[in-house]
């Protein structure tokens, strides 16, 4: 599992630079090779029609015009035009065609890391800031669009136009070709130098962009505490920090990335008064003014791609970094994951047996739950209750296997749930939990979540069942009524009459509630606790209880400590005992009272 991460800590940095992360990439362009190929050859062929230019002028001044032959003056005139209009469509074509590549490519990227954020465990999520998963599948993808789009045009384009350029320059002096590359190795050798200390410096800014948005994020999250608070104030200075932080690697990393650039500059003038010098030598002896004049010309389409070429390795360098994170994301594990023999669990009864459960959430954190042992037969219901932290959310996690057990084994309907796909174990448990969430859409779309196929009268069936029907009959628009993400729109007890009636609808066996602590009023808790009983109905349930007013009806009442049952039996028993249970009847009855 990831390492816990927060705000203002950094994520760890891979410390060897992976070319096999370009591999990867490479994968994702294999479906578009085909369209690649087309746009390859209209590069080809615009290039061509390009380079004829200074080829043309060459004809032209140490041929047409010496020997005044008008007719081949307007022949190279007219090919010249003919080359302009090839160039413009292709270009023009090329510059469409990779866009689109580039875009469908990120697509698949970004359709892959969502799709795999989808199947990890909770453990993945509980140990970093949302805000620093956000970035990967938003930001980061975004900077490869760069890359993938413009970059792979401009490499591809400049690659083509370089060697098709060379072609023509040793075909017309190699000479004069081989003093135009004289200075290219001391590039190669300056880009080499400064790549990996430009890697890091983009590794750190990826950090500090993410630990950035994990704040926003956060503060937004947070927004009505920071405000209850009135620690408006507070929250600036921290974001101020961590934008300052993010504000200045990042001047560092362009520091670093723009170090390339001048070296290529000078270069290429250099080289350009290289070929003036020998060039000019050699007027008469070995070369004709035409042909300095179109080396001239060629020497500025041969450093024109090489400096191209050379912004592309920038970004390449530059967005290994973000390419780290996104493959580091890819690769994580889904902790939980069907065994190579999984097998889908059966229809159920409803019947669960713990045997012996222990677990811990980190491998090397403190042992949560301890030995836990219970049986319960199909239809009962079985109420969780006791202190705060004591492990109660902890026996639901893992019987709905949002995690494994560290020791021991859970049995439903006799079969190991370790055994089966999840899949099929999931479908056919209905968790609740304390905070219902809802997703932006209807109501009508948040019901249909437990079933989607359901019908609009099963929606409604399913309402009126667990008493739900009433409350959104009278919203403005009934059961099309649009819901805010998380339902803030609603009230704490209309949004688990929903998550009832998106249960109900999904009609699974055994049933999971975790009951919501938020205080609600004596009507409100009648109409719930009767949506609940109907919802019950024929399922084995199992209940957080945190008002044991709820749960005087439970067949078994679990009382959890310190992750250990410490006492079990039903209401009255418990009570007879005048143990745990009594205590916490008591101490509530009291509290009730004084209210
Ligand atoms: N994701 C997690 N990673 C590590 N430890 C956790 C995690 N979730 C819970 N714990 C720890 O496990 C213990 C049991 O937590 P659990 O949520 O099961 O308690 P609970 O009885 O349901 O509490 P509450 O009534 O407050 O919801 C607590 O000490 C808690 O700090």
């Amino acid at each position: 599992m990831a390492k816990r991460n927060t705000y203002d800590q950094d994520e760890e940095l891979e410390q060897e630079f992976n070319w096999a992360y370009y591999k990867r990439l490479g994968k994702y362009l294999k479906p578009y090779l085909r369209r690649l190929l087309v746009v390859l050859g209209s590069i080809l062929l615009a290039n061509v029609a390009v380079i004829m230019g200074p080829y043309l002028t060459k004809v032209a001044i140490d041929q047409a015009i010496p020997n005044k032959d008008m007719g081949q003056l307007w022949l190279i005139a007219g090919i010249f035009l003919v080359t302009l209009i090839v160039a413009f469509f292709c270009m023009r074509y090329r510059i469409w065609a990779i866009t689109e590549i580039g875009q469908d490519m990120l697509k698949d990227m970004r359709s892959d890391i969502f799709d795999h954020l989808q199947t990890l465990p909770f453990s993945y999520f509980d140990s970093r800031p949302h805000g620093k998963i956000l970035i990967r599948v938003v930001n980061y993808i975004n900077t490869l669009s760069d890359l993938l789009s413009n970059g792979l045009i401009n490499l591809i384009s400049d690659l083509i136009s370089l060697i098709v350029t060379l072609i023509f320059m040793f075909v017309i002096d190699w000479k004069l070709t081989l003093y135009s590359m004289a200075l290219l190795p001391i590039l190669f050798i300056w880009a080499w130098v400064i790549k990996n200390k430009q890697r890091v410096a983009y590794q750190i800014l990826s950090n500090k962009q993410s630990n950035l948005n994990a704040y926003i994020h956060e503060s937004i999250a947070g927004i009505k505490v920071t405000q209850g608070f009135a620690q408006e104030k507070n929250a600036e200075q921290r974001f101020a920090d961590v934008s300052e932080e993010y504000r200045s690697t990042w001047m560092h990393a362009v520091k670093i990335q723009f170090a390339l650039w001048p070296g290529v500059q000078n270069i290429a003038i250099m080289t350009t008064a290289l070929i003036y010098f020998v060039g000019v030598n050699r007027i008469g002896v070995a070369v004709t003014t035409g042909t300095l004049i179109a080396f001239i010309g060629y020497i500025n389409n041969f450093w024109n791609p090489v400096i191209n070429i050379g912004n592309f390795y920038n970004s390449l360098i530059t967005a290994t970094a973000y390419l780290e994170r996104i493959f580091e994301t890819l690769d994580e594990k889904p902790e939980i994951q069907d065994a190579p023999d999984a097998f889908a669990l059966p229809p159920i009864r409803g019947d669960v047996q713990f045997n012996d459960v222990s677990f811990k959430y980190d491998q090397d954190g403190p042992m949560i739950l301890h030995h836990i042992n219970f049986h319960a037969t199909p239809g009962q219901s079985v109420a969780l209750v006791g202190p705060t932290g004591a492990g109660k959310s902890t026996v639901i996690n893992l019987l709905s296997r949002f995690y494994n057990v560290t020791d021991g084994e859970i049995l439903i309907d006799g079969v190991d749930i370790s055994k089966v796909t999840l899949k099929s174990l999931r479908q056919q448990m209905g968790v609740m939990l304390q905070d219902t969430f809802i997703f932006s859409g209807t109501i009508l779309d948040n019901i249909r979540y437990g079933k989607l196929d359901a019908t609009e009268e099963e929606v409604i069936a399913a309402a009126k069942v667990v008493r739900a029907d009433d409350f959104i009959r009278h919203l403005k628009n009934g059961y099309n009524t649009e819901l805010q993400e998380r339902g803030s729109t609603l009230s704490a007890g209309q949004r688990q009459l929903i998550a009832f009636a998106r249960t109900l609808l999904a009609d699974p066996r055994i049933l999971i509630l975790d009951e919501a602590t938020a205080a609600i009023d004596t009507q409100t808790e009648i109409l719930l606790q009767q949506g609940l009983n109907a919802l019950l109905k024929g399922r084995t349930s199992f209940i957080i209880a945190h008002r044991l007013s709820t749960i005087q009806n439970a067949d078994q009442i679990f009382v959890i400590d310190h992750g250990e049952i410490v006492e079990r039996g039903n209401h009255d028993s418990l009570m007879a005992d005048h143990g745990a249970y009594f205590d916490l009847y008591d101490a509530q009855y009291q509290m009730l009272k004084a209210l």
